[in-house]
């Protein structure tokens, strides 16, 4: 059907920015504002509930929240410790919440006057950020919430012609604010917008196709997330007629393509998830910090994505003083000690095309080179793996990452048997996987009959 402000395009980019951040694969989000000072708890009380919603499920007035501000002294920020830690991680791109759901923008806005020019400090936290990760080669975007719980003019659903009005005033504010970000950091890569779930911005997909336009115009080669769009219809990231809107699908929130579908790699996409089991905002309560993943889990998490053509988005919540919290740093360390041994299977690689799924792992494919590599993060109680490869494929060659060629049993025509002995200390192992025609023609593989 016709749509005035559906997709702009049906294929995936194909442009060098976007190729870029296709090949990054792991990201470090940044979820830090006010919210981290309170981390959690509200007049001596956990309250067991994600940090950054703090002011609306604890009901706390707006005068409360405000005076925040003047707690927001940044003793522990630094922005050289923050990168160091993206460094750590091997991250290579981050995305910084800008301004969360309670409107508060860590950089001086001409905008409103809820941001880090009226606090002690008035230090401009992003311009320190983007340069401090950026001199150390890593890509910034920035997130911006959409939803605006403290702006007068927000509103959830447009009841009326004065709703109308209001929200009008409020597009125009946060277009301004887009605006002003795109003016003050042209270095930055990407928008990662969110909040835009509610009736009102549904109502407006006009003007979600205009963000798109204007910082597409303003900033060439800057990526957008789906989860800005709606389309004339109210669709969201995906528009009326099917297609993806913006540059790569964004819906995965806490969770993973379940169960793995190569269906998924057939669009850019990324998924974005927290340390702990539900909080983006630094909670001190042991309702976060008794939750937090192990690093292995996360290295299967990374290995998930890029099996499926998708990024990984892993979030860090700074405490209130801009310190990092230290068992976050650790996971940091011991992911980014596995990617510096096994990144090659990460970095610039995707979905493996004509190798199903192992069940002990994840297969990825380097984009450039088309090597193959076999991620183990799920050993079987056997000790073995089995390597099924496609079919007319024979396995010539096994090298285990940050080892050397290492020995396999062929079973079968392109079915091969590889003993892992016991667990790794050094976390799921990587082999890559060489291969060749089989010599003489292969035997069609047992199709699995519809039983
Ligand atoms: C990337 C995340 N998106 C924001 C969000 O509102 N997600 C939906 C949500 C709804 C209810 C509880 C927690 C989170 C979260 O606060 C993070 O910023």
């Amino acid at each position: 059907m016709e749509l005035k402000y559906g997709a702009s395009r049906e294929k995936p980019r194909e442009d060098a920015a976007m190729q870029r951040f296709r090949g990054h694969r792991v990201g470090q989000f940044i979820h830090w504002g006010l919210y981290a000072l309170p981390a959690g708890r509200w007049e001596g009380k956990d309250v067991e509930f994600a940090a950054e919603f703090l002011p609306r499920v604890a009901k706390v007035p707006q005068q409360r929240w405000e005076a925040l501000a003047n707690d927001f002294t940044l003793a522990d920020f630094d922005a050289e410790r923050w990168a160091d830690t993206a460094v750590a991680l091997g991250a290579r791109y981050m995305t910084i919440t800008t301004k969360h759901h309670d409107g508060f923008c860590l950089w001086p806005s001409a905008h409103t006057d809820f941001h880090m020019g009226n606090t002690p400090s008035g230090r401009d936290v992003l311009g320190e950020l983007v340069a401090a990760y950026e001199a150390r080669g890593i890509d910034v975007n920035f997130y911006y919430s959409v939803l605006d719980w403290r702006h007068p003019d927000w509103r959830f659903t447009l009841e009326n012609d004065a709703d109308n009005l209001a929200f009008a005033r409020y597009l125009d504010f946060a277009m301004k604010q887009l605006e002003e970000l795109a003016e003050r950091y042209p270095s930055v890569k990407g928008f990662w917008f969110d909040g835009t779930w509610d009736e009102s911005v549904k109502a407006n997909g006009w003007w979600t196709w205009e963000v798109e336009r204007m910082l597409k115009e303003r900033l060439p080669g800057v990526v957008v997330n789906s989860r800005l769009r709606a389309d004339d219809l109210g669709a969201r990231h995906v528009d009326s007629n099917g297609l993806l809107m913006g540059d790569y699908e964004s819906g995965y929130e806490r969770r993973l393509p379940e169960p793995w579908d190569r269906s998924v790699a057939a669009r850019d996409w990324e998924a974005c998830m927290t340390i702990p089991q539900a909080s983006w905002g630094y909670h001190q309560g042991p309702w976060a910090q008794s939750t937090l993943k192990h690093p292995w889990d996360v290295v299967d998490m990374i290995a998930h994505c890029t099996s499926l053509g998708g990024n990984f988005l892993l979030n860090f919540g700074p405490r209130g003083d801009g310190s990092m919290a230290p068992a976050e740093v650790e996971i940091a360390r011991t992911v980014g000690e596995w990617l510096a041994v096994n990144g090659e299977a990460i970095y610039g690689c995707g979905y493996a095309e004509g190798w199903d799924y192992p069940g002990w792992g994840y297969f990825t494919r380097d984009s450039s080179t088309g090597k193959v590599f076999a991620v183990v993060t799920r050993a079987p109680a056997s000790g073995r793996i089995r390597l099924e490869l496609p079919t007319g494929l024979e396995l010539v060659g096994l090298r285990l990452l940050g080892s050397g060629e290492y020995p396999f049993k062929g079973l079968a025509d392109s079915v091969f048997e590889v003993e892992l002995g016991g667990a790794s200390n050094a976390g799921p192992r990587v082999f890559a996987v060489e291969t060749s025609a089989l010599a003489h023609p292969a035997s069609e593989k047992e199709p699995n009959p519809d039983v």
